[in-house]
């Protein structure tokens, strides 16, 4: 369905070459205050056309609220927003009416509905993800007010073309380099915790080292100019989360990231902390110990975990990989069969990106604030009910957390001592 969260609930709509695209946000919690301002400029970076490496669909993508705001303020209920579709060329894709695109979802949607839209990428474009998008800077707002959370992304590779997380401000590598996995060296660590949006989009690839960014830019040019496509992946770090969160058992923190990164249009992989790399290291390498931050709280001396334990957020930096195949429609003529069976060739027209990953990166840190809002609310909604019971005086010291040090790290913030997060 077209809906993702549980108490912030996200319903989005509409198709490539239709009137409009947006959302319902429901569940965004009363008396915020919220204005288009607030959900622009991520719109913005999303938004094609915003580059020489962007699909050349020239749509402003202007929000318009429709509901659920009155003085500048949310009133609790469901909030209504649009952004009109604009710059549609529904003749340029003529050869679709013969051709299912390779890899494209042009073929399943048809299997699926028995009927698809007749032009551009119907349901299936990344036009959808303007309503995830807007839902996700209103979340955000939200995070950033009541826990000081900051969400960036950034691309970590364009092709073959690395940020290598061994030297993440001065090299690149286009071999297979495993420190280019390495997800702990002291440069990543200090990237994940340093960087900002503002140095992110000072590069028109969003890979934040200009000497790769510079190659990445060639690659994807290349790939333009051959009529072709590339993938990448997007690096995304949440930073302040409260401890706490993820659900037990099916719905581990991890688990409604993967689901969330997974939703977004041309994914195929994601990793979490260590990832797969985490596969190749003894646990004695691999385990994250504690330590006792200089403020008396428990912290890891590492994070391979990438700030999830047992699907549990634990206070340290959450930090996730993304990764995006090459768009499938490409206008560079390739064999295959038409929808009757009879081969041929298609070069597909339309205008498309021919590498995501740039305008990716709102979409991803806009399902990661989805994902943690989501889960804040649900963790609220537990610690507010048990608030209300009869503290356990009797219970034995293994069953309750061991001295006031550690139980200031689940106070740290001011909400927090309300509904002790
Ligand atoms: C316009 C956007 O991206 C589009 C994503 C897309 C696709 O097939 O996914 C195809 C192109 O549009 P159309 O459906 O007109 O062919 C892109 O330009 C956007 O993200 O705003």
């Amino acid at each position: 369905m077209s809906t993702f969260g549980k108490l912030f609930r996200v319903t989005t709509y509409g198709e490539s070459h239709c009137a409009s695209v947006g959302a319902i946000i429901d569940g965004c919690p009363p008396g915020m205050e919220l204005a288009p301002s607030d959900i622009q400029p991520q719109l913005s970076r999303r938004r094609p056309g915003q580059s020489n490496l962007t699909t050349p669909r020239d749509e402003k993508d202007l929000v318009q609220l429709q509901s659920g705001i009155e003085q500048g303020v949310t009133l609790g209920t469901p909030i209504g927003l649009l952004v009109r579709n604009e710059d549609q060329r529904p003749k340029d894709y003529s050869e679709t009416d013969l051709y299912p695109r390779p890899s494209h979802a042009d073929l399943t949607y048809l299997l699926k509905y028995d009927v698809k839209a007749s032009s551009g990428g119907g349901r299936a474009s990344a036009r959808e993800t303007i309503g995830r998008v807007a839902a996700g800077a209103i979340a955000e707002k939200y995070l950033r007010q009541a826990y000081g959370v900051e969400i960036v992304a950034f691309v970590t590779s364009v092709g073959k073309i690395h940020l290598t997380t061994s030297s993440a401000t001065t090299a690149s590598s286009e071999a297979e380099n495993d420190d280019a996995e390495d997800p702990l060296s002291p440069e990543f660590v200090k990237l994940l915790s340093t960087i900002t949006r503002q140095q992110v989009d000072s590069f028109t690839t969003r890979c934040p080292d200009s000497e790769t960014s510079e190659k990445m830019t060639k690659r994807i040019i290349r790939a333009k100019e051959a009529m072709d496509s590339i993938g990448g992946t997007v690096t995304c770090v949440i930073r302040n989360s409260p401890v706490g969160l993820g659900e037990p058992v099916f719905d581990k923190f991890e688990a409604m990231l993967a689901h969330a990164m997974l939703s977004i249009p041309a994914t195929k992989g994601f990793e979490i902390g260590s990832g797969f790399k985490g596969t190749e290291m003894p646990g004695s390498r691999h385990n994250d110990p504690y330590v006792a931050r200089p403020n008396g709280t428990l912290g890891t001396s590492t994070n391979w975990s990438g700030g999830i334990q047992g699907g549990i957020t634990n206070g340290e930096n959450i930090y996730f990989r993304v990764g995006f195949k090459s768009p499938a429609t490409i206008s560079q003529p390739q064999g295959t069969a038409q929808y009757d069976g009879s081969s041929g060739t298609l070069a597909a027209r339309g205008r498309h990106d021919p590498c995501v990953v740039p305008r990716a990166v709102p979409i991803v840190e806009a399902m990661a604030a989805l994902v943690l809002m989501d889960q804040i609310l649900i963790q609220l909604a537990r610690k507010s009910a048990s608030r209300l019971l009869p503290s356990l005086s009797h219970l034995p010291p293994s069953m309750v957390m061991p001295s006031k040090a550690v139980l200031k790290k689940f106070s740290e913030h001011p909400e927090a001592e309300e509904v002790a997060m």
